[in-house]
């Protein structure tokens, strides 16, 4: 790096510095445990963890589960074993639901959690499908959709005899593909490889004026800028705990019905927790109200716990601020990778238009597994993503602006010293 290169950088830090000083979400990062000398660019696979949540982790183990045994299912008496150790276990998930629910634009009662969003996934295929007409044998898809989205799809597809097609297309020709003969589209928001991120409203909207169920996975949305379900009049949807909404490695998922579906809707795995009084011990299956009829077995108290605790740190955040800090990190992003793009074998495959990002920036580089391999020896930790893509996430909750340059300068260091030199 010459002189000049060392000015002119030490200007562009201080001038994002003061960014960061402006930004209303600064405070926020003091909420997480980020260990010193790494820049986290991965919590769009494991969210960074919470201070709120060992708290918590710790009092449902000792004072719940060790103190109040059994007792912690039910609504305890609080005068008797002190208000924090009043848990109610068996409607945590309901008031986990509770806070989900408004950072996807969903009612608390259309929304269920539990489970991996793999699992739930094949429950919502399972209940459009038997809710679309029986002609309509097509289950639309997108060619680099999710690995799991598929394997669900097919592994439901060879329950039901093989009887629909999984057709899979470019992103670019889903609208043109919404034809009479699809019964629903299974679609991700964003692209978990290059952070695309599809107009959710827009086709919707357009499935719906074919006749045409829709289901989102919101995997690399929730918690990443503010969705808006019932305003895109989305029918179902569902999204993991443990990326933009921390809740810890293998969290709980959430999955989104909408209302006017909850009386057609069958929920085929109908397991006891997802009856209306499972202590009843009925013979036969009486769905829950809403959407909690999804909830299947026994709640994961100790991983709902770490999530109801990781959610709290949403509770003061306004939503709209989340998403303009994440594409003023991106966009800072790109604009510092810029140069570094034209002197070596990197292309960006993340749109440049705000409407179609994330909160991820990606490119393609030749050595990407190797280039990887030592920004995470460096303390840049980031994915590879096969066959060639280099993936940065963005969590506007603890980055700053500041952290966008170390993680570019790493990459630069990387880049003139390291694997792509
Ligand atoms: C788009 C998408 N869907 C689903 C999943 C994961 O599903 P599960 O929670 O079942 O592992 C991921 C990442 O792991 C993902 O990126
Ligand atoms: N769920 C993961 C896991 O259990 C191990 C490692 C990574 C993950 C991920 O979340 C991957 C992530 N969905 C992705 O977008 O690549």
């Amino acid at each position: 790096m010459t002189v000049f290169d060392r000015l002119f950088a030490d200007s562009t830090l201080s001038q994002l510095q003061e960014k960061d000083v402006r930004d209303p979400l600064a405070h926020k990062r003091a909420e997480f445990k980020l260990p010193e000398g790494v820049v986290y660019l991965d919590g769009n696979s494991l969210g960074a963890l919470p201070l709120t949540v060992p708290a918590r982790l710790a009092r449902v183990a000792e004072q719940e589960w060790g103190g109040q045994l059994i007792r912690s299912w039910t609504a305890n008496d609080s005068a008797s074993v002190g208000a924090e150790a009043a848990q109610d276990w068996m409607n945590l998930p309901d008031r986990v639901a509770a806070k989900i629910a408004p950072l996807i634009g969903a009612h608390p009662h259309e929304v269920a959690v539990g489970d991996s969003t793999s699992v739930n996934i094949f429950k919502l295929l399972a209940a459009a499908l038997h809710m679309a007409p029986p002609e309509r044998r097509v289950i639309l898809t997108e060619a680099d959709n999710f690995p799991t989205d598929l394997y669900m799809a097919q592994g439901l597809n060879a329950l039901l005899g093989g009887r629909y097609e999984l057709r899979t297309v470019p992103s670019a020709d889903l609208e043109a593909q919404l034809t009479d003969d699809v019964a629903l589209t299974l679609l991700t928001e964003v692209d978990y490889r290059t952070g695309r991120r599809l107009d959710l409203a827009g086709l919707t909207a357009r499935a719906h004026e074919r006749g045409i169920l829709t289901v989102w996975d919101l995997a690399h949305s929730a918690g990443a800028f503010p969705v808006d379900l019932n305003a895109a009049g989305a029918d179902f949807a569902v999204g993991c705990g443990y990326k933009f909404l921390n809740g810890g490695p293998g969290a709980p998922s959430f999955l989104f019905v909408a209302e006017r579906h909850q009386d057609s809707a069958q929920a085929f795995l109908s397991g006891w927790m997802g009856h209306a009084d499972p202590f009843e011990m009925a013979r036969e299956f009486t769905p829950a109200p809403g959407a909690r009829r999804y909830v299947v077995g026994t709640p994961t108290v100790l991983s709902l716990s770490a999530l109801d605790a990781a959610l709290e740190v949403f509770a003061d955040v306004d939503m709209k601020q989340l998403r303009a800090k994440s594409l003023s990190l991106t966009d800072t992003f790109i604009e510092l990778m810029t140069p570094l793009a034209a002197q070596h074998p990197l292309t960006l495959v993340t749109p440049r238009s705000h409407d179609e990002r994330g909160s991820q920036v990606s490119y393609r580089h030749p050595q990407a597994r190797e280039v990887m391999r030592q920004l995470i020896e460096r303390g840049i930790l980031g994915d590879f993503r096969t066959p060639d893509i280099l993936r940065f996430g963005f969590t506007p909750l603890y980055h700053s602006h500041a952290d966008v340059w170390r993680a570019v300068q790493g990459i630069q260091n990387v880049l003139e010293e390291g694997a792509g030199a």
